[in-house]
């Protein structure tokens, strides 16, 4: 957790009444670490140690106030400098302020309040900003790929190849995959392990937002532009400006849109809704779908020239079904997070549990696994998981499978591919399960693998 630091305050004052009067002032806070000097040029020879706040006289004898101010921004900008002067030209002051000093206070009775009060919000400044930079690299650390994307199969590995081109180019990355198979978590980790990674990673779901909403939701407008916009509003786009933008579901988004979406991304620039102010953009487009986009393009239902512009670099990530042992890998990894959230003891699964984890196709992916884990930890009367603690919730695995909606003779390969990996590729097992003749199963299988099924 990050914690704050004493501040460490520069006083450079070369009038001994004025010095000893902000010792006092300064010397009522404990949590102030301070260090006197009476010209510019010691100032800059120990900026080394790092000073939070420096206070300026604008007046030394040795070097003129603007020219210690600027040295001190060349050092390090995050150093907050507060000039005090005996002058109260406000063309000065301006001067100053746009040379980068965060405060002006000239020599007169509210001087005291007037400098404490800066040195306080300087700090609080500061410190968000060491907080903010605290929390990026934690975000990053989350984020790395090893660390995020818990796998080890061959399947995982391609995708960690792929992952590492995305990440060090600006191609736009299109991501498909059945639901729960990691898209946001791949969107995230290519975000964040990019040279992009201290901008914004916005993520819009288009298939959540109400249709009539989603130009604004992503656009922005001006106040006034429609019934209901009392005030102007961002768009998730200008949001992302600098950074990522995550378009999930982008299968579900209507033609019209899909019209206006393509232009913005030809273009690189966007006008808010009821607004004519033509906004330059610098985002890169991540878009998602676990539908099949070439078919939704076939059917006339996706614009065939934004699918060529969304594409860019295609992503296809496996079903947790076709990643072995990572089924085991990544439960374990579920377990531990949440026997770690919930101060359990640790726990481990038995040999026969993760038999049954392994023979199960998880329709519903990883987050189903996560959750179907997590019930498992609470169920277990020990501290190992045993078959009986596992239970999968056998409504959605048939609903999620429908809702892939492919071609009967599809559905119909899955099953078979299902059995096949249930009863270890024993073709007559499976055909006498599946109650079809020997030589139909060899003919389905053939069929199959044309279709690299
Ligand atoms: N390989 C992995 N290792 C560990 N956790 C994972 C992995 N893949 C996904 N997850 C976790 O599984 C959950 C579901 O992932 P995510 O939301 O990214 O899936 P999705 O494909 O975007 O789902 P949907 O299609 O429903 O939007 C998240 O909690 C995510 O962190």
């Amino acid at each position: 957790m990050y914690e704050k630091d004493p501040v460490k305050i520069f006083v450079v004052e070369d009038d001994p009444a004025y010095t000893k009067f902000l010792k006092y002032v300064l010397g009522l806070n404990p949590d102030y670490e301070v260090e006197f000097f009476t010209t510019g040029k010691e100032c800059l020879n120990n900026l080394h140690k790092n000073p939070a706040v420096v206070t300026l006289d604008y007046s030394l004898p040795d070097m003129p106030g603007e020219k210690v101010l600027s040295q001190i921004r060349a050092h390090d900008p995050n150093i907050n400098v507060i000039i005090i002067s005996a002058q109260e030209k406000i063309g000065t002051a301006v001067d100053l302020l746009k040379l980068g000093a965060y405060d002006y206070i000239t020599k007169d009775h509210e001087t005291k309040d007037r400098v404490l009060n800066s040195i306080n919000n300087a700090r609080n400044k500061s410190s968000l900003i060491k907080e903010i930079d605290y929390l990026k690299k934690e975000i990053s650390e989350k984020y790395e790929f090893e660390k995020s994307i818990i796998g080890s199969s061959v399947a995982i590995k391609k995708i960690f190849s792929l992952l590492e081109k995305a990440c060090s180019t600006n191609i736009s990355v299109s991501i498909s995959g059945e639901t729960g198979t990691g898209k946001e978590l791949v969107a995230k980790a290519i975000h964040y392990n990019s040279k992009r990674k201290n901008k914004p990673f916005v993520a819009v779901n288009i298939a959540a937002i109400p249709r009539d909403l989603i130009e604004s939701e992503l656009f922005g407008h001006e106040k006034g532009a429609f019934t209901g916009a009392i005030t102007r509003r961002i768009g998730k786009f200008e949001e992302a400006e600098g950074g990522t933008i995550f378009l999930d579901e982008i299968g579900e988004m209507d033609p019209n849109l899909q019209a206006k979406l393509l232009r913005v991304l030809q273009e690189k620039e966007i006008t808010r809704i009821g607004g004519n102010q033509v906004i330059k953009l610098d985002v890169r487009v991540l878009a998602a779908t676990h539908k099949d986009l070439t078919e939704e393009v076939k059917e006339g239902r996706f614009r065939e020239d934004l699918y060529y512009r969304l594409l860019g670099l295609p992503i296809q990530l496996p079903p947790l079904r076709e990643r072995g042992n990572d089924v085991i890998l990544v439960a374990k990894h579920f377990l531990d997070n949440f026997t770690k959230e919930n101060q359990m003891p640790k726990f481990k699964i038995s040999q026969e549990a993760q038999q049954k984890l392994l023979q199960y196709p998880f329709p519903g992916n990883i987050r189903e696994l996560k959750s179907v884990i997590e019930l498992a930890a609470v169920m277990a009367t020990e501290q190992e998981i045993k078959p009986q603690d596992i239970s999968f919730n056998n409504s959605t695995r048939i609903e999620s499978f429908l809702h892939q909606e492919m071609p009967m003779e599809e559905y119909m390969y899955r099953i078979i591919r299902h059995f096949l990996n249930k009863y270890d590729n024993n073709v007559l097992e499976v055909a006498k399960k599946l109650n079809i003749g020997k030589s139909s199963l060899y003919r389905y299988l053939k069929e199959m693998e044309a279709a690299g099924i």
